[in-house]
């Protein structure tokens, strides 16, 4: 929007929320919509970012079939936009594509070891078709695609209740709660705060690669050290709690960015600890905000119009 582009966001607001957008509201550039892709969607555009999808472990698995009708049916849909209008789609794909990697770490040439019936599978099968669609749909219909294998990320404006392990683990440091690890916390994963993210989604939209790409912060920690930086971060005396290990959890994954620095020129620059502190301050914002009991929306003065009698 600041570079001149008109942007409509379409969300149904499953797990996104019109605070996260309120500021823009009113911006000559910008467009809000309630929308669901299941359904299809006429309007005129030039990009598609489709990120539609709930990404949290909690959320994907609360309605599978609706999280698998997100990824097939409204993929489909985004895809016939594109087609229609003549536009070129970016689908946000995901690291989970590797399903529990047995290759280490991985890049974007290995096909993932998942497991197609498992819980996990409405979101890892759905965005594998997704990417299958895209490709579909470039050969046969000569559709521009871009596709981001997205490695797991972090920042202000994620839900209280996401349920991803970087906002659990600070939402309980700073309760003094304690902090939940599944399992023994030995797997590993890599974290990249959201700034560089949306550096490389707009990198990969505006280049002319239409193969995959990760897109990711290679810097790996097991759970059990991101629980031990975040207690630290936020100065809590929680305590380290061990629960049973989440099925099908990955064991392993980092992400081979080599691809993403050389075709795209992008890398993330966010050190981990400032990406955590600007996300501890936003959650510790969110917990006051809560308190003050803010979400509840105060009733507005009735507006009474003079000099008018109204017909119903
Ligand atoms: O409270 C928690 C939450 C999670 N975890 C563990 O922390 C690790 C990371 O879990 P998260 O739920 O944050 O995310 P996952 O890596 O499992 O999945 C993510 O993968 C990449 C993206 O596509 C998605 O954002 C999401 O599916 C897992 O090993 C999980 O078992 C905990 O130990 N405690």
């Amino acid at each position: 929007m600041m570079d001149g582009h008109e942007v409509t966001v379409v969300d149904n607001f499953f797990t996104g929320r019109k605070r996260n957008v309120e500021h823009w509201i009113g911006h000559e550039n910008f467009e809000l919509i309630n929308h669901d892709v299941v359904e299809p969607l006429y309007i005129e555009v030039d990009q598609i970012y489709h990120l539609a999808s709930p990404a949290s472990p909690p959320n994907y698995m609360y309605n599978p079939i609706k999280t698998l009708k997100t990824n097939t049916i409204g993929t489909l849909n985004m895809l016939g936009l594109a087609k229609r209008v003549g536009a070129r789609l970016l689908l946000a794909s995901t690291s989970e594509v590797y399903g529990d990697p047995e290759v280490h770490p991985q890049s974007e040439d290995y096909w993932g070891h998942v497991n197609p019936i498992g819980p996990r599978a409405c979101y890892d099968e759905g965005k594998r078709v997704a990417e299958t669609m895209c490709y579909a749909y470039m050969k046969q219909e000569g559709v521009e695609v871009r596709v981001a294998r997205i490695f797991n990320t972090f920042g202000p404006r994620m839900h209280m209740n996401d349920g991803r392990v970087v906002s659990n683990f600070i939402l309980q440091a700073l309760q003094g709660e304690p902090l939940t690890v599944y399992g023994s916390g030995s797997q590993t994963r890599a974290f990249q705060y959201v700034s560089d993210l949306v550096n490389g989604l707009v990198a990969l939209m505006n280049s002319n690669v239409s193969s995959p790409v990760n897109l990711g912060n290679p810097e790996e920690h097991t759970i059990l050290e991101f629980a031990q930086l975040i207690k630290n971060l936020v100065g809590s005396g929680s305590e380290i709690q061990f629960l049973s290990e989440a099925q099908d959890d990955p064991q392993k994954r980092k992400p081979d960015i080599r691809k993403a620095k050389m075709m795209l020129a992008w890398e993330p620059v966010v050190p981990l600890e400032e990406g955590l502190n600007k996300a501890i301050h936003y959650f510790r914002k969110e917990l006051e905000y809560q308190a003050n009991n803010q979400y509840i929306p105060k009733p507005k003065p009735a507006r009474i119009k003079k000099g008018r009698t109204r017909h119903n």
